[in-house]
């Protein structure tokens, strides 16, 4: 067997810092490679939550803290090695991880990031003045090691390098399963990711366990080597920002970045404390490397790596962008069956105001089961709108939604996605990192934990995506990521990615927008090819062509409201219809046969 230069240059990376300590006996380097380790443990697991799900949080040191404090406030009371306490540490970070999973439940971007500044004081506050139990800003003295004083500091550096390996499986695992690919799917676009039945609150919640639960375990380890913890020591800040420092310099969402980062960081910063007398300089330090990161290496170091020969390769060539669709020679679809008189989705009084206007207003309208419903109106009349509270990607104000006899107006976007029903958007919403294949493969049933160990791309799933992709003519574009591709193609990939669910209701916002005629005509056969297998559509275009040769019945929304509905005929004739949409010399056109 041939070892890659890669995992040979790993294998000795790693070696070295197992052996560490038997290298030198020098305390000082044996002290800053056990805090590297610490803090690899640390960046490790906030690349969890961070790296995978998008989630940037400044509270990451707290749960550090957290584990030194369980290990500490136990020592006090039974008398075992403190190193007993190190699971139940992890496990208490994990649990307190959670719980402020589900407080920031609904914030975002800097709102998040604000909650977990918030958090580490909260923690450092209740260290602070739970007298009782922390001693208060006196802090904890642990017992001293009682093994052999030959032994230095092994305990600790082995106990450190077995979590941080521990840590980097649990990572490589989630990023290669089904739950890792979920959490990548948050992180592109959480609610895109809600539309293709991605539980993002359940996911949330175990990204956020998992990215403690092994810097609880190293928080236990650390405290009991610096045998004293304190609210000070323990739940500063600047912990914080080392560890968010070490995983965008390392390279965030890569499984060794945030052990690279580490091992840079802390160096660094054992230099500015022993240099220059630490304290604000290293604040200022950790400052100007932040800026320095984001305008240089905004990656990170191991994606900026990876992506170099890519980008040597594709210099000078036009990318994907133009390259031909393997668009095969198809059968024309069977007669779509006749419809079966029911209604699948019934959409009664839905009104939606953004400030004073009136975006949808009481709109009403039913999809009949097996047809192809368009949904046409002036530009602003409300259709998107209508598309994001069918969907659930939008509350609405007022109105009920019915789909096949059940009330979904209130379930939460992937609910509705585990019903049946799939939706594309006006642009493109593809996970752009991600492959063709594995935005095909993205999508996902009610959550179950089986999640947590299936293979995020493999077996039947991956067949059956390989099969969608082939069926709308992107097969051979599977590896290539989906940012690559041309906007058309784009569009048939997000098709293809919202049939895995196989659903019966598709909603389809402006298939035919911004592709070439040949591609458009593609999408139609694709259309009628599936209706024909059973699928109902509902479908808004502005290409009149493209609706009246498609669809039947048509829906016409103005001013948040259905106009008028009926077949492509009744429509086309309807002076309502063409005062407020098509105009006069539409009406003109088609009555002399010109179009
Ligand atoms: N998030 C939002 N915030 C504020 N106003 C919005 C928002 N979304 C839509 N609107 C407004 O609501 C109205 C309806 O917009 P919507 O996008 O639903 O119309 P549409 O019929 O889909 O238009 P188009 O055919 O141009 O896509 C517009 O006036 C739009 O500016």
């Amino acid at each position: 067997m041939r070892l890659s230069p890669y995992t040979v240059a790993i294998g000795v990376v790693a070696a070295v810092i197992t052996f560490f300590p038997a290298l030198t006996d020098n305390l000082y380097y044996q002290n800053m490679v056990i805090l590297s380790l610490v803090f690899a443990i640390s960046a490790a697991g906030l690349n969890v939550i961070t790296g995978y799900t998008g989630y940037i949080s400044l509270g990451q040191g707290a749960f550090l803290g957290i584990g030194a404090y369980v290990c500490a406030i136990l020592s006090q009371h039974v008398d075992v090695s403190p190193f007993v306490w190190v699971p139940l540490a992890g496990v208490v970070a994990a649990a307190v991880a959670m719980l402020l999973g589900l407080v920031t439940f609904r914030s975002r971007g800097p709102s998040f990031v604000i909650i977990t500044i918030a958090f580490l004081f909260l923690v450092q506050f209740v260290a602070t003045n739970w007298t009782s139990l922390t001693n208060g800003s006196a802090g904890i003295t642990m017992p001293l090691p009682d093994w052999d004083p030959a032994l230095g500091n092994w305990p600790f550096h082995l106990a450190l390098v077995v979590l941080l390996a521990l840590s980097l499986v649990m990572s490589w695992w989630i990023r290669r399963t089904k739950f890792g690919m979920g959490l990548i799917a948050i992180r592109e676009d959480e609610d895109k990711a809600g539309t293709i039945g991605v539980n993002a609150p359940v996911y949330k919640l175990l990204a956020f366990g998992a990215s403690a639960l092994f810097v609880g375990m190293a928080g236990a380890v650390y405290g009991y080597y610096l045998t004293f913890v304190d609210p000070i020591g323990m739940f500063t800040i600047l912990v914080s920002v080392q560890i968010v420092l070490s995983l965008i310099l390392g390279g965030r969402g890569t499984l060794f970045g945030p052990v690279l980062g580490a091992f840079i960081i802390e160096p660094v910063n054992a230099v500015a404390n022993n240099e220059f007398g630490g304290g604000n300089v290293r604040l200022l330090l950790f400052g100007a490397l932040l800026v320095l990161l984001v305008l240089l290496l905004p990656r990170g170091i191991l994606p900026t790596v990876a992506g170099l020969p890519a980008r040597r390769r594709t210099r000078g060539t036009a990318g994907l962008t133009g390259a031909r669709l393997e668009i095969a020679e198809r059968p024309p679809p069977p007669a779509a069956p006749a419809p079966s008189g029911k209604v699948l989705l019934e959409v009664k009084g839905l009104a939606k105001s953004f400030g004073g206007l009136r975006a949808v207003d009481g709109c009403s309208f039913t999809v009949p089961e097996g047809s192809i419903t368009g949904l046409i109106g002036p530009n602003g009349s409300g259709k998107t709108t209508v598309f994001n509270l069918i969907g659930g990607s939008m509350e609405g104000d007022g109105g009920e939604i019915w789909l096949d006899g059940r009330r979904i107006d209130r379930l939460p976007p992937w609910s509705r996605a585990h019903l049946g029903l799939g939706r594309t958007f006006q642009t493109t919403r593809l996970f752009n990192e991600m492959t063709a294949l594995e935005n095909v493969v993205a999508p996902l049933r009610d959550f179950s934990f089986g999640q947590l160990r299936l293979d995020g791309v493999s077996g039947a799933e991956a067949a059956k995506a390989q099969e969608l992709l082939d069926f709308v003519g992107m097969g051979a574009y599977r590896d290539h990521p989906a940012g690559q591709l041309s906007y058309g193609q784009q569009k048939l990939v997000e098709l293809a990615q919202i049939l895995v669910l196989d659903p019966r209701l598709i909603l389809l916002d402006e298939p035919a927008g911004g592709i070439n005629p040949t591609l458009i005509e593609r999408m139609g056969s694709l259309i009628r090819e599936l209706n024909a297998d059973g699928k109902t559509f509902l479908l808004v275009e502005h290409n009149m062509p493209f609706v009246l040769g498609l669809c039947d019945p048509i829906r016409v929304l103005a001013q948040g409201r259905c106009l008028a509905e009926g077949t492509p005929q009744e429509i086309q004739r309807d002076p309502r219809v063409v005062e407020a949409y098509l105009g006069d010399d539409y009406l003109l056109e088609s009555t002399n046969g010109g179009r």
